[in-house]
């Protein structure tokens, strides 16, 4: 009804950046609740995975996109399309750049893509705050500024930020520290909303199905500790989620049944391990985190496949869901 959400604001917003600018973890951080995986390896996130922030004047649903980069398959090529959909399709747009790194030819190339698409506002983000010292943060501060100059892009705000501090500060201490970086970005993305209703419901973090966030959660057991190509050959299906029958209701037991495909015999015997030692413990890192997420005790079955060359395979892809 026209009036009852008046001075409310709502709408979408997205970080893109270079792949590991921190943006998944900084939607993280928006959103307070682990709903994106996170890897120090570039090109962890393959998903539009949905954040939303509840604030009293206002709600934010932030999509967190994969990296730009260049692409060398037909994943990569749909990845990048999925990025540029999206940002066609938000009220504002967080351009991530990492205080550590200098600014380079990636952030040169997003900078532009940023001033192709005219309209929408742009808020610079200078993420990982916390690993650089002031003089250091202020001459980044100045060199993103100095891109959009250079880019033609007016920045609506320029603003550094640490996800990872608000991340480790306890509840406790987030309320009593008052106003950080985090909550001011969140601020200046929602000044950037036209007034409307809430989109979600009151305490509802994510809207992708808990399948997904399943699978990536393994996903990300799955990466922990591999090298060279193995990561972007891995993909994971829930196949299966469903309640053990006869449980007493105070002790339920959710059984899941997922695959994890790699995309040659070897990746097999790595990801398995000496007598089957790694799947182990990438099954006991993935159950006690979606035993977290989903509140719920776990019985997680995890089988791997081989899905050849799945990444340039249209058919394969189309199964894995991309
Ligand atoms: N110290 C510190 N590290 C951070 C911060 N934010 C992210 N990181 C680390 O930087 C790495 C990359 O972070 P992600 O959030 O996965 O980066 P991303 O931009 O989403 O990466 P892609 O999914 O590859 O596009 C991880 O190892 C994070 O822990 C931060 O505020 N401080």
């Amino acid at each position: 009804m026209i009036g009852d959400y008046k001075g409310f604001r709502s709408g979408f917003a997205c970080f893109v950046g270079r792949p590991n600018a921190g943006k998944s973890t900084l939607t993280n951080a928006m959103v307070g609740e682990k709903i994106a995986i996170t890897s120090n390896r570039p090109q962890t996130t393959r998903h539009a995975i949905r954040g939303i922030v509840h604030r009293s004047d206002g709600q934010l649903v932030i999509v967190d996109t994969p990296g730009l980069h260049r692409p060398r398959t037909l994943l990569g090529q749909r990845l990048n399309d999925l990025v540029r959909t999206t940002w066609s399709e938000v009220d504002v747009i967080g351009v991530c750049f990492p205080a550590n790194e200098d600014i380079g030819t990636g952030d040169r190339y997003i900078a532009g893509e940023m001033a192709a698409i005219g309209r929408t506002p742009k808020i610079a983000v200078v993420t990982k705050s916390d690993l650089v010292g002031p003089g250091r943060l202020a001459e980044q501060l100045a060199g993103v500024a100095a891109l959009g100059e250079e880019a033609g892009i007016a920045w609506a705000d320029v603003v550094p930020v640490s996800a990872a501090e608000r991340l480790a500060a306890s509840a406790e201490k987030r309320a009593s520290a008052g106003r950080d970086q985090v909550e001011l970005l969140a601020e200046l993305f929602l000044a950037q909303m036209p007034e409307g209703p809430p989109l979600y419901p009151d305490g509802e973090l994510t809207d992708e199905p808990e399948e997904t966030l399943v699978a990536e959660l393994v996903r990300e057991a799955a990466l922990e500790g591999v090298r060279d190509e193995l990561p972007h050959s891995i993909a994971v299906v829930v196949e299966e989620m469903i309640p053990r029958e006869d449980r007493p209701a105070d002790r339920p037991l959710l059984d899941i049944h997922a695959s994890l495909y790699v995309e040659r015999d070897s990746q097999k015997a790595i990801v398995i391990g000496k007598k089957g030692a790694r799947l182990r413990e990438v099954g006991t890192n993935a159950r006690t985190q979606i035993e977290r997420l989903l509140g719920t005790p776990v019985y997680l079955d995890l089988h791997v496949k081989v899905a050849k060359d799945w990444q340039r395979d249209p058919k394969q892809l189309g199964k894995l869901g991309f």
